[in-house]
């Protein structure tokens, strides 16, 4: 599956939305991926996965114990990459902010890869790390559907996309005139 069949699924599911976003890092971007549009599709999500995980199969070497998902945007892909894969999924969620391990005993030295919806700036799936990591988890490698930031995003191990999408994203004090006369939307989890 190319970058350019992923980005026609999230097009066709009406999940390419424009205006003015208030990313989860803060940046500000005329582009929001709203995955949620695509994952409400079993066929389509499905899709994805399946050559997600294929990916993944092919670029990890050594064994996988468990797939986890940041909530709330990776909890469905990380469920249906899992499935592919054969193996337990687990996610964290936020605990005053925090990522946590809240609902699962994953033992230590257990091996996981973290599968994400988007990657910005890879903030969130360097909170997930440290997280895991935290708990004497070793993490193999990082997965994504899309990354906005076509490769510059440095998570601190491998990251694999299935599609990469460089989209233009701007500190909120330094906006393009046409993005500041747009009143902006925040639409994903953080901070809620
Ligand atoms: O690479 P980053 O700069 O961290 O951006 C990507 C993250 O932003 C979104 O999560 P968000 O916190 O908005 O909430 P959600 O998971 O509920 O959508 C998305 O699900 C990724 O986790
Ligand atoms: O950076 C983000 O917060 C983000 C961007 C995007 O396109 N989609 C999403 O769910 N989150
Ligand atoms: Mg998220």
């Amino acid at each position: 599956m190319t970058s350019d069949d992923v980005l026609a699924i999230f097009r066709e599911a009406g999940a390419y939305l424009q205006g003015h976003f208030i990313l989860t890092s803060g940046l500000r971007s005329p582009v929001f991926l709203q995955k949620a549009r695509v994952f409400m599709h079993p066929s389509l999500t499905e899709r994805l996965c399946r050559a997600l995980a294929e990916r993944i199969r092919a670029d990890v070497a050594g064994q996988i114990d468990y797939v986890v998902g940041p909530a709330i945007g990776g909890l469905i892909p990380a469920y249906e990459t899992s499935r592919h894969l054969n193996v337990p999924a687990v996610w964290v969620e936020r605990e005053d902010g925090v990522f946590k391990l809240r609902r699962f005993e994953v033992p230590r030295d257990s091996r996981v890869v973290v599968v994400e919806d988007i990657v910005t700036t890879g903030l969130s799936i360097r909170e997930t790390i440290a997280c895991l990591e935290d708990l004497g988890l070793e993490v193999a490698a990082a997965a994504c559907i899309i990354d906005r930031s076509a490769g510059q995003a440095d998570v601190g191990v491998p990251l694999i996309a299935l599609a990469e999408h460089a989209v233009p994203a701007y500190p909120a004090d330094a906006l393009p005139p046409e993005l500041a006369a747009i009143p902006p939307v925040k639409p994903g989890s953080r901070t809620l």
